[in-house]
């Protein structure tokens, strides 16, 4: 059983304390520590929360996304923001980690974010289709190749990595090589979803990008102890008694109606 093995000693249901204990890899709330996913487990909830418990995708993703945003609001409010206008760059894969940045960069342009996504390999599915079609109503512009990372630094306050999420394996396929190669020289601060892409599920990355934020989603995954950004945020408030009692996840507690944690 994978749980962590550090403990941090502020409350983490505070939720208000930032940099505080992300030294320790650690999130323990009360008795409880917060399982660490593998990436069979990850994806055996994942069947099981569409299979037994009677989810549709489309739902989960709506609300993994909406937590993305809210995590990024959070951590990002648009008063802390560096450049002029509220601008962030949002990057989406080919699976469902691509449909959770997609939801997430529509909610983000009504906080008030000026959102711009990359979306370079769209399935021919009609859920990818509709999620496009939104963020296009929603005005968001889509860019048609990956900008260099000089010109993101200059363009965007920050970047929302939503490439790979827990089903990544193997060598990175082209063109997403190339864009994590850029997304490691940029400076701009990156905010990945789920997984910091590139990143082996279970055992990180040394060499990979390094986020200064991951939003974990539904329960963090192996290599989130190896996270060492500024902000550790859970979200995916959606998971039921019984899968939290068969896999033996201790989540904390959210606090009160909010969709995210920040661990
Ligand atoms: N169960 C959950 O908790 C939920 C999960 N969701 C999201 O779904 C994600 C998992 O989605 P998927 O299973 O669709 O998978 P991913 O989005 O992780 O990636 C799968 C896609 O990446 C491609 N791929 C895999 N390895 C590659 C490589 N080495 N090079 C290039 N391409 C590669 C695959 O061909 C496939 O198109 C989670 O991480 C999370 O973001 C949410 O949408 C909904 C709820
Ligand atoms: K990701």
């Amino acid at each position: 059983q994978a749980v962590l093995s550090q403990t941090c000693p502020l409350p983490a249901a505070a939720n208000n304390h930032k940099k505080d204990c992300s030294s320790s890899r650690a999130v323990s709330t009360m008795a409880q520590t917060i399982k660490y996913l593998g990436q069979e487990e990850a994806q055996h909830i994942d069947e099981e929360l569409f299979s037994e418990y009677g989810f549709s995708v489309d739902q989960l993703m709506e609300l993994a996304g909406l937590s993305c945003a809210t995590a990024v609001a959070r951590a990002y409010p648009i008063s802390s923001l560096v450049k002029a206008k509220p601008s962030l760059l949002v990057i989406c894969g080919p699976g469902n980690n691509g449909g959770d940045g997609l939801v997430c960069a529509r909610h983000l342009k009504l906080f008030g974010y000026e959102p711009t996504i990359l979306y370079p390999k769209r399935p021919n599915k009609p859920l990818f289709q509709g999620l496009t079609i939104q963020c296009q109503k929603m005005e968001i512009p889509f860019l048609t190749e990956m900008p260099e990372a000089k010109l993101i630094d200059e363009a965007y306050n920050l970047v929302i990595d939503a490439i790979f999420g827990f089903s990544f394996k193997g060598a990175v396929r082209e063109p997403f090589g190339s864009i994590l190669d850029v997304l490691k020289k940029t400076t701009s601060p990156i905010a990945s979803i789920d997984i910091p892409s590139g990143w082996d599920v279970e055992q990180g990355s040394a060499d990979g990008m390094q986020p200064d934020m991951l939003i974990s989603l539904t329960a963090p995954k192996k290599s989130a102890s190896m996270f060492r950004g500024r902000y550790h945020f859970l979200g995916g408030r959606f998971v039921p008694p019984g899968i939290e009692r068969k896999y033996q996840l201790n989540l904390p507690p959210y606090p009160d109606q909010d969709c995210v944690l920040q661990l």
